[in-house]
């Protein structure tokens, strides 16, 4: 940090820039001398807009540019959705602090069916994420899945002009954009869960950066972090990413306890396993870890290495 002044690092999305001007307007009530900037950059994954997310892979398709750059010292803090980060950080870098989920969820926009028990057989929706895709199939075999790629925003759009019957996309962004009117249902838990650490945002920070880290260390909500833990293990043993139909999520219950809920599914949804656990917040690991070992023994394992052939052969 140089002249009193923190560069936040973001992603020039809407969605990117609101969660940069969120933890900018934090850090701004909380110290009125602090002067804040933003620095816009630009990822792979906002410059390939044409090819569905699962297909271009590669970790950190959303972050690696702002981390390079705050290696560099280029930007001070990067403002990240959790949800985008792989699971493992770049030597010398860390995440510093999680902030509180309020909107874990996926929701369906169908200004026409409104709910997916309305939609009827054999309708077109939108969503570019395996997770959702397999879920949604699993419940519904029925109905044609198409990619949708591109940001929120431009996800709306398409709504229209490629004539889809519903969209899917995480409540989180929507309502952070004040879309929240036009979600017309949030799927079940029971039905679909969601990506590791959606809702949250990470704030990414140099490890050795004291000053700064100790400045953003009130962002951090320690429910939230047991939560994520507990995912993101579970994510790193399944060697997920988003190349693999998974989904968990984890919640805090009485007595320090977290309730853990998981789901590895084939990506045409035939076969889905799904179970949960309950265990220690100080453990949270490895509760996520011990769910992942349970589901790839249940056969998730062979949905793994089926998928990890197929990526093979495109590649
Ligand atoms: N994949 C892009 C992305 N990354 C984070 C969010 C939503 C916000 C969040 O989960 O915190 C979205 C949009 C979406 O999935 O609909």
């Amino acid at each position: 940090m140089k002249n009193d002044t923190i560069v936040i690092g973001t992603r020039s999305s809407k969605l990117a820039l609101w969660q940069a001007d969120y933890v900018a307007d934090c850090l701004r009530k909380r110290y009125p001398e602090l002067r804040v900037e933003k620095k816009l950059m630009t990822t792979k994954g906002d410059k390939i807009l044409d090819a569905p997310l699962a297909k271009i892979g590669g970790k950190g398709l959303f972050t690696k540019e702002l981390e390079q750059d705050m290696l560099a010292g280029g930007i001070d803090i990067a403002v990240h959705s959790l949800k985008d980060m792989p699971t493992e950080v770049p030597e010398g870098l860390v995440i510093s602090a999680i902030t509180e989920r309020f909107d874990p969820g996926d929701a369906v926009v169908s200004p026409k069916y409104r709910t997916l028990e309305n939609l009827p057989q054999g309708a077109k929706v939108g969503t570019s994420s395996l997770r959702r895709k397999a879920q949604l199939l699993h419940a519904r075999p029925d109905l044609q899945i198409s990619d949708l790629r591109g940001n929120v925003n431009t996800r709306l759009e398409k709504l229209e002009r490629e004539h889809f019957d519903a969209i899917i996309l995480a409540v989180a962004g929507l309502k952070r954009l004040g879309f929240a009117d036009r979600i017309t249902e949030v799927l079940p838990r029971e039905m679909v869960l969601p990506a590791v650490g959606q809702g949250a945002l990470a704030i990414e920070t140099r490890e050795n950066d004291r000053e700064v880290r100790n400045l953003i260390a009130f962002l951090n909500d320690e429910a939230t972090v047991a939560c994520a833990r507990a995912e993101r293990a579970f994510l790193a043993r399944v060697e997920g990413g988003c190349q693999v139909p998974v989904g968990v999520y984890a919640v805090p219950e009485a007595e320090g306890r977290l309730h853990v809920e998981a789901v590895i599914a084939s990506l045409d949804g035939a076969r889905l396993y799904r179970d949960a656990a309950v265990g220690s917040a100080a453990e949270a690991e490895s509760l996520g870890t011990a769910l992942a070992d349970k589901l790839l023994a249940m056969g998730g394992i062979a949905i793994l290495h089926e998928i990890g052939l197929l990526l093979d052969r495109k590649a």
